[in-house]
């Protein structure tokens, strides 16, 4: 009978509905999340463990890297590596995997739903119809803003980005991007800064990575620029918009809407935010179909595979 390889698991997969199971039927996981003092339990039972399991939520931190002597390949669930310390893996010549290309649509699409759902107000209509106010209230639910046709503003035209910027021009957008370097590959209209992308934008939609080098890259001038009728889209991180800057700018007008996937600090929500109906929020679902959520399980289990395999992994980071 041969042994099921031990690997370290940060955090459950419950994100995926067969994921943990699958984990449990080829690996031997040990699982840190359940563990009082995480320390002891790694210096104890996981001092020949060769692979860490993780998420894109529970991350890898350098001190558990650096806590595993045999450590050879971090396999993660999710494309956002910014909670695995990936310069400490790297530094130890560690392999670290993500789960990159097969939740794009779903994640395009999730930003698409929330422009619409400012935009149009189907939250807000939604709440209206079922309070029993459709009928009842003086007056003509409030107006929405028209989407086709209009200025869409991408920051960070990686993979997500692009697959939203393509939808745009399916609702006879205007579609510019900023990012770090203008891209030779793509028609799309650059603007080399992000102010003036938000002062052109209707729309200003969110898609870079996330982590310390884009901590509140969106801060007060950045929405300032975007103006009383912009609206924004986050589907990328909450560290990279300044979350207290914008709920001061939609508070005081001075920002027309938002639609958000992500927060700086999740769960939490800022109570001000959930006051309003020029705003949608969402609990980080971006990926969150079942069809998505199954494809992102079966690319870890295949960098999983592969690692044992040949010392190799699918999609590096
Ligand atoms: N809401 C969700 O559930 C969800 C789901 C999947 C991914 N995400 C987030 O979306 C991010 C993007 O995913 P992707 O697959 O498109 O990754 P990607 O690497 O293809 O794209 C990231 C883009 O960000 C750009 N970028 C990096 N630093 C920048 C900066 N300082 N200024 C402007 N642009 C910058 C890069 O050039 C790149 O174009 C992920 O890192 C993840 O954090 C969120
Ligand atoms: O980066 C990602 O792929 C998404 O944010 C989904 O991962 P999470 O739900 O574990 O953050």
């Amino acid at each position: 009978m041969t042994t099921k390889p031990r690997v370290l698991q940060i955090g459950p997969l419950a994100g995926s509905p067969s994921a943990q199971e699958r984990l449990q039927a080829s690996y031997t996981p040990l699982e840190l999340w359940k563990q009082e003092d995480k320390a002891a339990f790694i210096a104890r039972e996981a001092q020949d463990v060769r692979v860490v399991v993780t998420t894109a939520s529970f991350g890898c931190p350098a001190d558990v890297i650096n806590a595993l002597p045999k450590l050879e390949a971090i396999c993660s669930w999710g494309v956002g590596y910014d909670s695995i310390d990936v310069e400490a893996a790297h530094a130890r010549k560690v392999l670290v995997s993500n789960t990159p290309d097969v939740l794009t649509d779903c994640v395009a699409d999730l930003a698409w739903g929330l422009m619409l759902g400012v935009s149009r107000r189907i939250a807000q209509g939604d709440r209206y119809v079922r309070e029993g106010s459709w009928g009842q209230v003086h007056g003509a639910f409030p107006l929405g803003v028209r989407v086709s046709g209009k200025k869409l503003g991408i920051v960070g035209l990686g993979r997500i980005g692009e697959a939203i910027a393509r939808r745009g021009t399916g609702f006879d957008m205007d579609v510019r991007y900023h990012s770090r370097r203008q891209r030779n590959d793509t028609d799309y209209g650059y603007e080399a800064s992000l102010e003036s992308l938000a002062a052109w934008a209707d729309y200003l939609v969110i898609a870079t990575v996330g982590g310390p080098s884009t901590r509140h890259l969106i801060n007060a001038p950045v929405l300032d620029a975007l103006g009383p009728q912009g609206i924004i889209v986050n589907i990328a991180r909450g560290s990279v918009i300044d979350e207290a800057a914008m709920v001061e700018a939609l508070s005081s007008g001075k920002l027309g809407g938002a639609g958000l996937d992500v927060f700086e600090h999740e769960p939490k929500v800022p109570d001000a935010l959930k006051k309003m109906d020029s705003v949608v929020l969402l609990p980080h679902v971006g990926s969150a179909t079942l069809e998505t959520r199954e494809a992102m399980a079966g690319m870890l289990f295949d960098n999983l595979a592969s690692f044992f395999a040949d010392g190799k992994v699918i999609t590096p980071v």
